[in-house]
C-alpha cells in the first residue's frame, strides 16, 4: 500500500492506496456537488504575513509549520510557508469576493495536500508530515443554514466510514478544550481501534461561528441593506481514513479489505494439473473475469506462471482481496467454481451458471459482515463508569470510556494530568449526540460535581 521514503515521515501511495483514496473521493465528491458545493484549487504557499493573522489560535501550531526560505542559491525576502490548512489562503480572498448577499451562500471545497512538520512517531496513514485531504470552506448569511451543513457533512463522513470502509462511528461534539480552537464549535466521527484501545478522530466538521469573518472581514450587505458578517464552516477528512480501515480489518494474514473500496473484488486462480486441459482451465479463469467484470464487479485473473497456487492464496489474502475464485480440473469438468471469503475463509462450490448473482451476494454479505463484526468489537469495548476508580481500571483495560462529565475545562485538564504516562493521557473524545438518561443528582467522574452530560473518553491517535 506504501514505500518508506527517504524523508522521515512522508510516504508514497502505491496504487493498493490510492485506489481506495479515490473510490472516497469519487463518493464524496459526488455527494458535494449535489449540495451545490464547488471544487476550487488555491496555492500552496502562505506568506507569513497572512499566516500569523491567526496568530491566536495557531500559536500552538507554529513549530509545524514548514517554509520555504530559499530559491536556488538566493535566500528569499520573506519566508514562505507552505499549507497546513487554508484558511489563512482562502479568507482574504472571500472578503473580497463576499459583498452582498446574493454572493452567499459561498461553499468551495479542495481536494489537495496539506503539510504540518509534526515530531510525534510517524505513523503510516494515521500520521505523516504530508497527507492527503479535503477541506470544505463555507460562509451563510445565517448561522441556521451553517448549523444544517455542519451536520449535513457530518453524515457524509459516516457514510463514508459506515458504507464504505465497514468501519462503526459516533458522531459528537467535541469539548471546548479539544475543539479547533479558531472555531465555535466542533463535531466529529470518532472511530476506535480495539487492538490498541485507542480512539482516531475520523474526520471533523467545525462551525466558525462568526471568528473567521472578523478576522479577515468578511462581510456582506443584508437584505435590510445592513453591513453583517458571514457564519463561516470548515470541514475535513484525510487519508488518515485509510489506517483505520486497516486496523479495524486487518487480521494475522494481513489486510482484509471491505469490497466496496477493494480495487480488486475478485481474485480468479487457475489451478494446474499436470495432465489436467490447462488452456480449458485458463479459458474458464478468463471468462469468469469476464462475465464479472460485465456485471461491474471488479475481477481480475492471477495467470502468473512463477508462482504456485499456494502461493497465489497467501499474496492475494495478504492484500485483502474480498474472495478468491479457484478454478481446477475437477471444478472445470463440473462447470463449477471454488470461491473463497477473505474475512470468514469459508468456501463454497458454486456453479458457473449462477456466479455472477452468487458473487454480488456474497460481496454485499461481506460488507454487512465487516460491519457488523467490527461495531459488535467496538461495542465491547466501551465501558460505563461512574466513578474515577472505574474509569481508571477501564483505561487500564483499553477501553473507550462512557461517563457522567460536568463539562468544566478544568475538570479535562485535570483527567488528562492523572492519566499522563508512557501510554498516552486519556482525553475526552467526544460528547455523543445520542445522550443516555442522565438521571438527577449523577455526579461527574472525575470532580463529583453535577454531571451534565454523558462523555466518551479514551486514549487516542
Ligand atoms: O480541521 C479543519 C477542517 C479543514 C480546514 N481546517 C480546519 C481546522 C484546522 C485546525 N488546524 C490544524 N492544524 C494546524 C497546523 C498548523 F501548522 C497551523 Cl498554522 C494551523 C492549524 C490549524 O488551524
Ligand atoms: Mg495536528
Amino acid at each position: 500500500m506504501i514505500e518508506y521514503y527517504d524523508i522521515s515521515g512522508c510516504y508514497i501511495l502505491r496504487p493498493w492506496a490510492m485506489s481506495i483514496w479515490e473510490v472516497m473521493q469519487t463518493f464524496f465528491d459526488a455527494e458535494i456537488k449535489k449540495m451545490k458545493i464547488k471544487n476550487c484549487y488555491f496555492p500552496l504557499f502562505v506568506s507569513s504575513g497572512v499566516l500569523q493573522k491567526e496568530k491566536d489560535h495557531i500559536e500552538g501550531f507554529a513549530p509545524e509549520v514548514a517554509w520555504v526560505t530559499k530559491s536556488g542559491e538566493s535566500e528569499l525576502e520573506m519566508p514562505i510557508a507552505i499549507r497546513p490548512t487554508s484558511e489563512t489562503v482562502m479568507y482574504p480572498y472571500f472578503s473580497k469576493w463576499i459583498r452582498g448577499h446574493r454572493d452567499l451562500p459561498l461553499r468551495l471545497n479542495q481536494w489537495c495536500n496539506v503539510v504540518r512538520w509534526e515530531f510525534s512517531n510517524p505513523t503510516p496513514f494515521i500520521r505523516s508530515r504530508e497527507f492527503l485531504w479535503q477541506e470544505g470552506h463555507t460562509a451563510f448569511a445565517t448561522k441556521e443554514e451553517a448549523d444544517t451543513e455542519v451536520l449535513d457533512i457530518l453524515e457524509l463522513y459516516r457514510r463514508i466510514y459506515e458504507e464504505f470502509l465497514a468501519v462503526p462511528v459516533i458522531k459528537g461534539k467535541k469539548s471546548e478544550h479539544e475543539k479547533f480552537a479558531g472555531g465555535l464549535y466542533t463535531t466529529t466521527v470518532e472511530a476506535f481501534v480495539p487492538n490498541t484501545g485507542r480512539g482516531v478522530q475520523g474526520a471533523t466538521s467545525h462551525c466558525l461561528g462568526q471568528n473567521f469573518a472578523k478576522m479577515f472581514e468578511i462581510n456582506f450587505e443584508n437584505e435590510k441593506g445592513e453591513k453583517a458578517m458571514v457564519w463561516q464552516n470548515s470541514w475535513a477528512y484525510t487519508t488518515r481514513t485509510i489506517g483505520v480501515m486497516i486496523m479495524v480489518h486487518g487480521d494475522d494474514k494481513g489486510l482484509v479489505l471491505p469490497p466496496k473500496v477493494a480495487s480488486v473484488q475478485v481474485i480468479v486462480i487457475p489451478v494446474p494439473y499436470k495432465d489436467a486441459d490447462m488452456q480449458g482451465i485458463f479459458d474458464a479463469c478468463a471468462d469468469t473475469v469476464k462475465s464479472l467484470n460485465e456485471a461491474g464487479i471488479r475481477a481480475e485473473a492471477d495467470f502468473r506462471d512463477n508462482y504456485s497456487p499456494g502461493w497465489k492464496y497467501s499474496n492475494w489474502e495478504m492484500k485483502g482481496v474480498p474472495l478468491r475464485i479457484e478454478i481446477g480440473p475437477k471444478d472445470f469438468a463440473n462447470k463449477q467454481v471454488r470461491v473463497v471469503r477473505r474475512d470468514n475463509a469459508s468456501k463454497s462450490d458454486i456453479p458457473m451458471a449462477d456466479l455472477v448473482e452468487k458473487v454480488k451476494d456474497m460481496l454485499n454479505n461481506i460488507q454487512q459482515s465487516l460491519f457488523d463484526i467490527a461495531t459488535q468489537k467496538r461495542d465491547a469495548c466501551i465501558q460505563v463508569v461512574h466513578t474515577w476508580e472505574e474509569f481508571a481500571e477501564a483505561l487500564g483495560q483499553k477501553k473507550m470510556i462512557l461517563a457522567p462529565w460536568c463539562d468544566e475545562e478544568e475538570v479535562e485538564k485535570d483527567v488528562k494530568a492523572r492519566t499522563k504516562g508512557d501510554m498516552g493521557a486519556a482525553k475526552s473524545l467526544c460528547t455523543p449526540f445520542e445522550q443516555p438518561e442522565l438521571p438527577e443528582g449523577t455526579l461527574c467522574f472525575a470532580s463529583g460535581k453535577p454531571a451534565k452530560k454523558w462523555t466518551y473518553w479514551g486514549r487516542s491517535y
